[in-house]
């Protein structure tokens, strides 16, 4: 074999320095290029102890069977067999075989540590093996006679010869791997692997460890069969790991985006002549808090234009009154000058003789129709003006936040159900406290019920059937509705449901609320309100409207005040006010 053509064992580039103190012992000392394991580079012993290669050997001068050392001019005996007859340096070989395995170990641990870079690096480092004729190349082959790693193309131009064609090169997965020595019988490989739980830590043995040795006796498999059920493991983990390493990245890739939006900032981009853009984007997080911002901002505009129309009204109400009182002031003062001049006149009439005062008679016949006519305007202004006369000026809110100024805010109620629900007992009880014992209803019942500064006028109109078609024209300007249901007349509760069904359904009473009142609490076997709730399917039946059910009874009034209370927060924004 040629030079050009002999197998190179320790790629020069993959040597580390630590290696280089070796190159010189494992060239020949004829030629200068390295030995190898086997072939025409091989290392053959003259008797001298000096080594060179078997190429170089043939071609030394031979004289009477003999060959002269080039470095000693020691002389050895060729005999028959010639050069081949020399013995190689087995010792040698060895070293070069070691070095070679400590070269792909070195291989494996730099690989091993760029896994820190990168998980996905690692996996194709280690698949990766070079192409012992030229690094840049990745070998696919090895051949099994030159015992080299190949790429394709080197494989064919190193063994392009008659001789060198025959080489068997297979696939560089199915490579046979250097058998490892046991460490205490070291002519013999490691076989076996013990199956015993105690060895488990160091199971690999030897021919001799397992029919002599310290495991002797125990159960045992081959080494290469558990080696490569392993394998087959370890490569299954491998492809689980890396699919998984896939489904990772595109996790932490969505999140960083998701991130990339919500804190928005600087990105840059290239646009289609390649020039790089940078560009502000604003985050989700800030968008969001814009929205806040605008919306608050709108509503302290509506809420200061609707404030500014409120003390509008306060101080048109204010003015309207204080105008009032003066003028009744002004009045009451004539009034009082009137008086004290009648009075003065009838004072002057008591001194009078009394054929003098007989001639005032008339006179002060006038003054008394005029000081009864005086007292009675009197009356009638101060109880017309109770009102005015008041320095109190109470003040109650809608719920669209209009103002209205004075000791009762109207709220319309309509009380509605089926015939003997008790809507009429419940008008009176709220009304006048008192437990009656009513007539049916035919037409309608009106009352007004003062609860704080709320004026509830509340109609109570006839369930029976017949009269049910009128409830529509109740129906207008209704703020509340007020559903009685005689919780002990379980019977009728779907009759009831699909009148408060229709109810639900009327367009003029779309913004009213409803209060559903679960009557005679008192009498045994009413159900309770949750469960009139679910029989009536309030929770589906009411959606979408402000709606609440109570529990009551019209003999003691029970619920009633709960359900005043409800109602007037529900019409009035913060609640009832207090009259000041
Ligand atoms: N024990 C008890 N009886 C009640 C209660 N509420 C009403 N009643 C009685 O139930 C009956 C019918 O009551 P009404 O108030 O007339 O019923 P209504 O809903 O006005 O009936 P219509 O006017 O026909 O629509 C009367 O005998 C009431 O005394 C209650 O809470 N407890
Ligand atoms: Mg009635």
């Amino acid at each position: 074999m040629s030079s050009s053509n002999a197998v190179t064992l320790f790629p020069r580039k993959r040597l580390r320095s630590s290696d280089n103190c070796y190159t010189s012992r494992l060239e020949c000392g004829v030629c200068g290029e390295q030995f190898s394991l086997s072939g025409d580079k091989v290392p053959r012993l003259l008797l001298c102890g000096h080594s060179f290669c078997h190429d170089c050997l043939t071609r030394l001068p031979v004289q009477v069977g003999t060959l002269v050392c080039p470095m000693d001019r020691q002389i050895t005996d060729l005999g028959d067999g010639g050069v081949w007859s020399l013995k190689k340096n087995f010792a040698l070989i060895e070293l070069m075989e070691k070095l070679q395995l400590g070269s792909v170990n070195r291989v494996c641990s730099t690989s091993s540590m760029a896994s820190n870079e990168s998980t996905h690096e690692t996996n194709s480092r280690i698949e990766t093996i070079c192409c012992d004729e030229d690094d840049s190349h990745v070998a696919s082959l090895y051949c099994l006679v030159c015992c080299t790693n190949l790429c394709y193309d080197c494989s064919v131009t190193t063994h392009s010869t008659k001789t060198l064609s025959k080489h068997r090169r297979i696939s560089l997965d199915d490579k046979p791997r250097q058998p490892t020595m046991c460490p205490l019988h070291q002519t013999h490989a490691l076989e076996f692997a013990c199956l015993e739980e105690g060895c488990r830590l160091n199971p690999a043995m030897c021919y001799l460890c397992k029919e002599h040795g310290k495991h002797k006796g125990h159960k045992h498999s081959l080494l290469e069969s558990i080696a490569r059920t392993a394998r087959s493991t370890a490569r299954d983990a491998v492809e689980r790991a890396s699919a998984l390493l896939a489904q990772v990245d595109e996790h932490v890739a969505k999140t960083q985006s998701v991130l990339d939006r919500i804190e928005g900032g600087a990105r840059l981009s290239s646009d289609q002549q390649g020039v790089v853009i940078r560009q502000q984007l604003v985050g989700t997080a800030e968008s969001a808090r814009t929205c806040v911002r605008e919306y608050f901002s709108r509503l302290h505009e509506a809420l200061e234009s609707q404030e500014e129309v409120a003390l509008a009204a306060l101080d048109t109400h204010v003015r309207a009154q204080i105008t009032s009182l003066r003028r009744m002031h002004d009045d009451a003062t004539a009034l009082r000058s009137h008086i004290c001049t009648a009075m003065s006149h009838c004072n002057e009439a008591l001194c009078q003789e009394d054929c003098l005062i007989l001639s005032a008679r008339s006179e002060l016949d006038a003054l008394d129709q005029m000081l009864d006519q005086q007292q009675r305007q009197l009356a009638d202004r101060v109880s017309a003006s109770s009102d005015i006369l008041d320095a109190a000026i109470p003040v109650t809110f809608t719920k669209d936040n209009h103002i209205h100024i004075g000791r009762k805010l109207e709220i319309r109620v309509v009380t509605l159900g089926l015939d003997g629900a008790g809507k009429t007992t419940l008008l009176f009880k709220l009304k006048q406290d008192e437990f009656m014992q009513p007539i049916p209803t035919i037409g309608f019942n009106v009352e007004t019920v003062d609860y704080r500064n709320l004026r509830f006028t509340v109609w109570d109109v006839g369930g029976k059937h017949k009269l049910r078609p009128l409830w529509k024209h109740y129906y207008l300007n209704t703020q509340a509705i007020l559903f009685v249901v005689d919780c002990c007349d379980t019977e009728r509760f779907e009759e009831a449901h699909g009148e408060l069904a229709k109810l639900m359904c009327e367009k003029d009473l779309r913004d009213a609320v409803l209060l559903v009142l679960a009557n005679k609490q008192d009498l045994h076997g009413a159900v309770s309100c949750e469960e009139l709730i679910t029989r009536l399917n309030l929770h589906k039946l009411c959606c979408g409207r402000s709606w609440r059910a109570l529990p009551c009874d019209a003999s003691t009034g029970n619920g009633l005040e709960e359900g005043l209370l409800w109602l007037s927060r529900q019409l009035v924004a913060a609640g009832v006010l207090e009259v000041v």
